[in-house]
């Protein structure tokens, strides 16, 4: 008898995106010790001094891992390892859409190579800072992975 179950299901992670034409944005909740990792951006000006995750826009044909890792070399100085989704997609004013992913880091301690400045933060600080408009769900939905 047939198993659907058995099937072998691609990873949506490891294939090219490409939802409807839309940009992907890809965010990392890099998490450590309950805490996880914001970014204040430096540009552009309407968007300088708000907080986001590490992360950018998904190139063409580049998988969603493959930009996070990319993205988190060149703006912190780290290597991550990239888990499973947080939240559902945010779509932006500019008819991107965000999407965060949990990850871990694996080497390095990261640096604001881009931004103003990093931040640890825990589930009680998570309020602390002014997320750009798209994080802020995201933000909030991270709270029951924020623990310890
Ligand atoms: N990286 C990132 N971008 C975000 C977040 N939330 C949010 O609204 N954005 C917006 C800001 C930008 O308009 C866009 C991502 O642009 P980006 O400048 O970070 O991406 P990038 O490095 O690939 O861009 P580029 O300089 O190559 O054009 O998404 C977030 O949490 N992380």
């Amino acid at each position: 008898m047939w198993n659907v179950t058995s099937t072998p299901q691609p990873d949506p992670a490891a294939l090219p995106s490409a939802l409807d034409g839309a940009q992907i944005v890809v965010g990392a909740a890099i998490i450590r010790h309950g805490r996880v990792l914001a970014a204040q951006r430096a540009t552009p000006p309407a968007a300088a001094g708000r907080w986001e995750f590490p992360g950018g826009k998904v190139d063409p044909g580049e998988t969603e891992t493959a930009a996070l890792v990319r993205e988190c070399i060149e703006e912190l100085g780290v290597r991550i390892g990239v888990g499973g989704r947080v939240g559902a997609d945010v779509p932006m004013v500019n008819g991107a859409v965000l999407r965060l992913y949990l990850a871990d880091l694996l080497a390095g301690e990261p640096r604001a190579l881009e931004h103003l400045e990093v931040r640890w933060l825990s589930a009680d600080e998570l309020d602390s800072v002014p997320w750009l408009p798209a994080d802020a769900p995201l933000a909030a939905a991270l709270v029951p992975h924020l623990t310890g």
